[in-house]
């Protein structure tokens, strides 16, 4: 049985890696994903300066899932490029560096940046941050979305991905997919948190986190389904050379499978991750073989985005 995976011509011992945002802000903790069974591994969204996000307590993990309004704490945009150059020497599993600027020109500024370093991999523009106060998801905005990939394609010839937010209705699937179609795109994220939901602890009568009044993105077991639609539909829309990754509510070999049935060529781990530690990766490949094996598969390829309609 094989678990090897390929996104844009940037091949994957196995399809598992870190949801951006988790166990990844530091080099310590990017170095953990990568010496653990993940096939590769994401960076902290970066804007061009370090920030310290929200006021704590910004994370809750809970029995379903988790909530989250970090506000984009990171190192800074030239920490996680020295980062991602640095493995690329070595010859690591790949490094996708993740892209959040606090503005359109930040966004350009950064991958400008990407553009002129030695930098070949993949490359993440988070379009889809819901916890920053003040700034509204560009992903929700399709004029935003396509002025900014407008921009990026003037210029940008290496790896870009974009990292989406869960979308709720088909016409947005068919809306925004004529979009994308337009440009040379390495492949669609899918799905970022699920953003302002509300955790409230019935005891103390408050959230259970501090900024923007307890509204932050929803994570885990909550969002899977919405995963694994948006995961489809996407695979239904888009041309074929934009690859997929599979996010959202993954804890299990099975939800893996699961999300590579729907056609995703990769699958993050955000919310177990951050609960269980880098060590969910090896049950995880185990846990896949397994299934596979169940079911006589030898490749991802035998099943991908093989899910049968009713
Ligand atoms: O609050 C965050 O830092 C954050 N949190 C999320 O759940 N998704 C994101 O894209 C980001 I940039």
């Amino acid at each position: 049985i094989k678990l090897t995976s390929s996104l844009a011509g940037v091949t994957f011992a196995n399809p598992l890696l870190n949801a951006a945002g988790v166990h990844c802000a530091t080099p310590t903790e990017l170095d953990e994903v990568l010496a653990s069974a993940a096939g590769g591994v994401v960076t902290k969204s970066a804007t061009l300066a370090p920030r310290d996000g929200n006021v704590r307590p910004r994370f809750q993990a809970l029995p379903l899932g988790s909530i989250n309004s970090m506000g984009l704490p990171n190192q800074g945009f030239d920490a996680y490029l020295a980062y991602a150059c640095a493995h690329q020497q070595a010859a690591t599993a790949p490094v996708i560096l993740s892209l959040a600027g606090l503005s359109l020109a930040d966004d350009l500024a950064m991958l400008r940046r990407v553009q002129e370093s030695d930098f070949t991999g993949l490359v993440e523009l988070n379009l889809s941050c819901p916890n920053v106060p003040g700034k509204p998801q560009v992903a929700y905005d399709f004029a935003a979305v396509t002025r900014v990939l407008d921009q990026a394609f003037q210029f940008f010839t290496k790896r870009l991905g974009i990292k989406l937010p869960p979308y709720l209705d088909l016409a947005q699937f068919d809306a925004l997919a004529a979009i994308l179609n337009r440009y040379p795109l390495a492949y669609v994220n899918a799905i970022n948190s699920l953003g302002n939901g509300l955790v409230i602890d019935p005891l103390t009568e408050r959230p259970v986190i501090r900024p923007k009044g307890g509204f932050g993105g929803i994570g885990g077991a909550y969002v899977k389904p919405t995963a694994l639609a948006n995961v489809r539909a996407w695979r239904q829309r888009l041309n074929p050379t934009i690859g997929i990754i599979g996010t959202g509510g993954v804890r299990t070999g099975t939800d893996v499978f699961e999300h590579l049935l729907c056609g995703a060529d990769l699958v993050q781990v955000g919310t177990a991750l951050a609960t269980e530690g880098p060590a969910i990766f090896a049950r995880l490949t185990r846990e896949l073989t397994a299934v596979m094996a169940t079911k006589g598969y030898q490749t991802l390829a035998d099943f991908r985005g093989k899910l049968q309609v009713r």
